[in-house]
């Protein structure tokens, strides 16, 4: 295995991660194996298929550079080689996975792996490392109407033998077929269903096409049929060649597979002479994702927080736990993980397991191990490659008080004083001509200017207009050390200043913390958890519109909360022993967990506690042998409120409920006017709550009404074999439902649909077999806010424009 972090990480999860947690995205456009995205008559996998080949047949291993995959193909869609709507629409699809670290050449490489796997091909086994051409190459790809000896001569060319150039052919019309509207000498257009005849009777990547141009029926238009008379019947002349030896030798079905995992393996293997492949991409048995220091206020802590994702192909996992040594390499301590989802490849599982933990700044951490318990009593300890995962301390963004608002964005982060200034560096996509597809990626940087001194860090800030959030990533480099590749997109559009929430990485995190505490805490929260920082408040602060306000007699203090809602504070209990102390019901949320929160998940429970920071538990009765502990056991801060305690390690900070409040309906009418007001402004708007008589309600999902001139029309399913919305797809870790409205409404599309958190789908109109559904079944909340809901697995959430009625 690589040693993590290592150049092909991005390219690892974008072809592992297919559904699931975490999951990219990428193979949701070939799946199923017959899909498009773009209507009947087209095959999404087989475009991917074809465009590697046509990327690569212009390589000549004769001269130098002699090309391969390289991407070149985006600047040559105008010649008469490349013809056929596929071409631009792969290249579209690969343009939302490309950036920094990862090209348009790996995504053309992986999109063969990918569709030849997703469409029950063989594994073709994948490096990364390919580097993007920047213009056209030379022409060459083979045309239909070519004579034999020019097909011999074009694939020796490419550096392939007579054997290789069949065994390539056979593989690559294993699926999909021939448009009639792009070669009607080939296909009579009126002959086939939808203008699209298929290389054989399936669309699966399988051995029907040797076998039926053997031994019949045979269907490929390319060996019978118009093209014969009018010399474009050129799987016929290729595999006549050596008079059919070699396209006999694929017949059986585990040789096809064979035969097409390593010609396929050749073609996206050739590559200009300068590219150094990776290795042969496996799946990490065991990853960090998404790893993140964040510095607390007062700056005596760091939150260290994030995923460990564990293979789970071949093991079932009991638990996995964190081992860091502090930054200078000695004992830090251990960490305790949950689960936060699973998700799963082509052929692999993983489940992640989330942690989020404070550290003090002063000793803070270097690297960790991490071990994983399995259920058969197996314990093993992943200590990448010997020198455990590194975590560098030098330098953290710090989200949620980073924003971006009108394209200004604003950075800031925390700075080690004894790393090198800090700058800000900023990576925007570019369009670039019509005719090419892919945008260039633009790189600028920013110096960043000093503020406050916070513990051992001092904050940096910088603003820098970007002109678009889709596809700009961001980071703080300091010397060799660096906190980069955020997406802009996942900012929140108000800064908040540090001390006044937990400054936790995501951006949902802080809108939800943020309604949850009043704008007064801030500084209260500071004095309490720190000595030093009446200097930080004020710096920081400078930068947020809001938090001023405050003052409103008595600005709460660190505590335990006497009364939360309708509940009242019980104690700090231990764990039951053999069994959790509540067993109603349990959510987690590491980064954002307040009392409110826990209090709101759990409404209707007769008890619900909060254990470890993140971690709410709910039930109508306390395990007898989960007792009263000492009431300082329960120390640790609410990651979503500084003035609350979270209990700690096997302790809960417990509530019961205290009389006949009506709890359960208290969440629906305050908690949506929270979410209409969304991202914006979220401390002036928010009802700055009276915790100790009314209840504070701590905002729930719900549905978005409207957005601009699109509304709500219902929740719908996905019928089989098609998507309901098909003709646009716009997925994102930081999906909202305004972000889909407005990818959607760019066109404008008549819908928009939001599907399984972060999928968004747009359309004029619904595919047949779509149904409208209870508002219930659209239950997963958006990846990039947490208060909205944005359908669910195989469920739209759907918005229809102009307010016309379905
Ligand atoms: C002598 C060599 C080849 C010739 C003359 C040739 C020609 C063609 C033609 C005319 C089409 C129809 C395109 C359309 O109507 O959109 C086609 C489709 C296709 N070709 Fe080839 N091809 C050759 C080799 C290959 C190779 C080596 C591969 C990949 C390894 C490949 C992959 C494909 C795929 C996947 C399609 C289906 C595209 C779709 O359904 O949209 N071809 N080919």
């Amino acid at each position: 295995a690589p040693t993590w972090p290592a150049a092909i990480d991005e390219l690892e999860d974008v072809m592992v991660l297919n559904t699931g947690y975490k999951s990219r995205g990428f193979s949701s456009h070939i799946t199923p194996c017959s899909f498009s995205e773009f209507g009947v008559g087209r095959q999404t996998a087989a475009e991917w298929l074809r465009i590697g080949f046509h990327d690569m047949a212009t390589t000549n291993v004769f001269f130098e550079p002699h090309g391969g995959i390289d991407g070149s193909i985006a600047f040559e869609l105008q010649s008469g080689e490349n013809i056929g709507a596929g071409f631009a629409t792969s290249l579209t699809t690969y343009s939302s996975f490309f950036n920094t670290r990862l090209s348009i050449s790996d995504l053309i490489a992986l999109g063969v792996h990918a569709s030849v796997r997703g469409c029950g091909g063989p594994v073709v086994p994948m490096r990364g490392g390919r580097t993007d051409a920047t213009g056209a190459g030379p022409i060459g790809v083979p045309q239909p109407q070519n004579g034999q000896g020019v097909f011999v001569n074009q694939f020796t060319r490419m550096g392939f033998s007579i054997p290789d150039m069949i065994q390539m052919t056979a593989c690559g019309h294993a699926i999909g077929g021939v448009h009639a509207g792009n070669f009607p000498e080939i296909v009579p257009v009126g002959s086939a269903p939808n203008d699209y005849h298929l290389f054989d009777t399936t669309l699966e990547f399988d051995n029907l096409i040797a076998v039926q141009y053997l031994n019949g029926p045979v269907s490929d238009p390319l060996s019978v049929g118009i093209s014969v008379m009018n010399t474009r019947n050129s799987d016929f002349v290729v595999f006549n060649t050596d008079k059919n030896v070699t396209i006999k030798a694929m017949t059986g079905a585990p040789t096809f597979s064979s035969v097409c995992s390593s010609i396929l393996q050749r073609m996206i293997e050739t590559v200009p002479l300068n590219v150094q492949l990776s290795d042969v991409i496996a799946p990490y048995e065991v990853k960090p994702s998404g790893i993140q220091l964040t510095l607390l206020a007062g700056g005596t802590q760091i939150a260290f927080s994030g995923d460990i994702r564990v293979r789970t192909t071949t093991r079932t996992v009991s638990s996995v736990t964190i081992t860091y040594k502090n930054r200078t390499g000695g004992a830090g301590g251990t960490i305790t993980t949950t689960v936060a989802g699973t998700a799963s490849g082509f052929d692999d599982s993983f489940t992640f397991y989330g942690f989020s933990s404070n550290i003090p700044a002063v000793s803070s951490i270097s690297s960790f191990t991490v071990t994983v318990a399995e259920t058969d009593g197996l314990t093993t300890t992943f200590s990448n490659n010997g020198g455990g995962f590194p975590v560098q301390d030098d330098v953290m963004v710090l989200g949620p008080q980073s924003c971006l608002s009108n394209g200004n964005l604003t950075v800031l982060a925390a700075v080690r004083s004894t790393a090198a200034t800090p700058t800000l560096g900023i990576t925007q996509k570019v369009p670039r001509a019509a005719a090419t597809p892919v945008p260039s990626l633009a790189k600028a940087t920013a110096a960043m200017v000093k503020g406050a001194t916070v513990g051992p860090y001092d904050i940096y800030s910088a603003s820098y207009i970007i002109s678009s959030a889709t596809g700009t990533k961001f980071g703080v480099s300091s010397g060799p050390s660096a906190d980069d590749f955020k997406d802009a997109s996942s900012l929140d559009s108000t800064c908040v200043p540090l001390g006044s929430s937990d400054p936790s990485s995501t951006s949902s995190s802080s809108t939800v913390s943020s309604t949850t505490s009043t704008s007064s805490t801030s500084k209260s929260s500071m004095s309490t958890t720190s000595t030093s920082s009446t200097s930080t408040s004020e710096s920081v602060s400078t930068t947020s519109t809001s938090s001023t306000s405050s003052s409103t007699s008595a600005t709460p203090t660190l505590g335990h909360k006497p009364i939360v809602g309708s509940y009242t504070f019980q104690g700090c209990y231990t764990e039951g022993t053999g069994m959790r102390a509540l067993t109603g019901a349990v959510f987690y949320d590491y980064p954002a967990m307040t009392l409110e929160m826990c209090a709101t998940n759990c409404a209707g429970f007769t008890y619900w506690g909060v254990e470890y920071g993140g971690e709410c538990f709910c039930g109508n009765s306390l395990a007898p042998s989960s007792t009263l502990a000492n009431l300082n056991d329960c120390n640790f801060i609410c990651p979503g409120s500084q003035v609350e305690y979270c209990g700690a390690g096997n302790r809960l900070e417990l509530y019961q409920l205290t009389s006949s409040t009506s709890s359960t309906s208290l969440s629906s009418s305050s908690s949506s006017s929270t979410v209409s007001s969304t991202s914006t402004s979220q401390s002036t708007t928010s009802t700055t709550a009276e915790s100790s008589t009314s209840p504070t309600v701590a905002p729930t999902p719900s549905i978005v009404p409207s957005v601009g001139s699109y509304h709500y029309a219902g929740c719908y399913t996905e019928p089989s074999g098609v998507r309901a919305l098909s003709s646009a797809f716009y997925p994102t870790d930081a999906q909202t439902i305004e972000l889909c409205i407005a990818a959607c409404g760019q066109t404008p599309y008549m819908y928009a649909g939001a599907e399984y958190g972060r999928e968004c789908w747009c359309a004029n109109a619904f595919s047949a077999g779509s149904n409208l559904v209870g508002d219930g079944d659209c239950s997963m909340v958006c990846a990039g806010n947490q208060l909205q809901y944005c359908g669910a697995g195989n469920r739209l959430s759907v918005y229809i424009r102009n307010g016309t009625t379905t």
